[in-house]
């Protein structure tokens, strides 16, 4: 990425950032607009972020619209992407061309990792689910286009669950639910485990190979007898679409009143759950706070390692404000992928975290400094 232009996006009426090089540095104090950037860059490169803001939150207070612009060289060609927000719709050129987001997937990648990231591994079941979709959306074209038609047959379902609508219409929307949600499921699934054993490697590299890490993938439609086993010890059964298909169709048919009652979809991928084990015990309940930063530290370079292995490119990273979050060993797991030649842009209030060497060879923008906002 050689150039990025943000106007009026979050607090930058107009920002622009040229001859960008393999490191740069955002420092300033709170609030000047640190993760802003780094979000507007992730919505140029992965068309999501990791805030899951709504179009209106993220154009400037009183702006019509806000305008994302990158150039960059790729296949040794020069290619511009440019998205533009308006609160209600999205739309997206490349090299001036109108495109739609899927087309753009893939050709500028990028890894976020921020401190909500450092949470992957407690409780909330919510930012794993975004965090493997985002990623999947990134890495398959069909991964993001099943999962927005998933999420727009859920609101229909979920809508006529609420307003109470007769068995004929929920039955009509499960049954193109269904086949959805199966290939949801299974598209998740490989690349969960894809993901996973990539992350016990380098999470065993992290621990000098003093802990093991696995994991548990549990479908929304698992019985409850397994879903608790589940929970409780690793589980990883490998099922062919058909038997997806069956599982899902059943369980929604078992639970309907349920579905009724609490006026919502309780099957289907957005109910799915994923859990960590360190050594066979759930790093939910069981892991320090140490350990659950490892494991979220081994998913992001999972997530950077898989990019590379299935795209051919290397993603952008970005790093807002976990290096002041990371102790000393940790922080060197994630400087040795700044050594890869990998694009990368990290926040920070101030340069205390970083060794003297990464300060030397990186670009360090202070956005607190008139001129750089207008
Ligand atoms: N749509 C918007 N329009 C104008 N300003 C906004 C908008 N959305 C957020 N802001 C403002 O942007 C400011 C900077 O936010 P940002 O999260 O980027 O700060 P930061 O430098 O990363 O801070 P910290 O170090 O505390 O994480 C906030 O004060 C916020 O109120």
């Amino acid at each position: 990425m050689q150039e990025v232009r943000l106007a009026g996006f979050r607090n930058y009426r107009s920002l622009a950032l040229g001859n960008i090089g393999g490191l740069t540095i955002f420092v300033g104090p709170n609030a000047t607009g640190k993760s802003n950037v780094v979000e507007g860059i992730q919505l140029l490169c992965a068309h999501g972020s990791f805030r899951s803001a709504r179009g209106r939150d993220l154009i400037m207070w009183g702006a019509p619209f806000a305008r994302l612009e990158a150039r960059f060289v790729s296949d040794s060609r020069d290619l511009s992407v440019a998205t533009v927000i308006e609160p209600a719709s999205r739309s997206y050129t490349l090299n001036g061309k109108r495109r739609a987001a899927q087309d753009l997937q893939g050709i500028l990648p990028a890894v976020a990792f921020s401190p909500d990231d450092l949470e992957l591994a407690k409780g909330s079941q919510t930012p794993k689910r975004s965090a493997i979709d985002l990623l999947g959306s990134q890495l398959s074209k069909n991964h993001r286009v099943i999962r927005r038609d998933y999420e727009k047959l859920l609101r229909n379902k979920n809508a006529l669950l609420k307003d109470e609508a007769s068995d004929v219409l929920i039955d009509s929307v499960n049954d193109a639910l269904i086949p959805v949600a199966a290939r949801l499921h299974m598209y998740r699934v490989a690349l969960f485990r894809n993901l996973c054993g990539r992350m016990a490697r380098i999470y065993g590299d992290i621990t000098d190979g003093a802990e093991e890490l696995s994991y548990s993938y549990i479908p929304s439609w698992l019985p409850e007898d397994l879903a608790e086993l589940a929970e409780s010890r690793p589980y990883d059964a490998e099922m062919s679409k058909d038997e997806v298909l069956d599982a899902t169709a059943n369980a929604m048919f078992s639970r309907r009143l349920e579905e009724r009652a609490r006026h919502r979809a309780v099957v289907g991928p957005h109910a799915d759950r994923m859990e960590f084990f360190i050594d066979g015990r759930n790093a939910r309940t069981f892991a320090s706070q140490g350990q659950q930063r490892s494991i979220a530290l081994a998913w992001k370079i999972a997530e950077v390692e898989l990019v590379k292995k299935m795209l051919g490119v290397k993603p952008v990273l970005l790093l807002d404000d976990v290096m002041s979050e990371l102790d000393a060993r940790r922080r060197s797991a994630l400087v040795d992928l700044l050594h890869e030649d990998i694009q990368t842009f990290v926040t920070a209030t101030d340069l205390t975290c970083f060794e003297d060497d990464i300060v030397d060879r990186a670009s360090v923008l202070d956005l607190s400094k008139a001129g750089v906002r207008a």
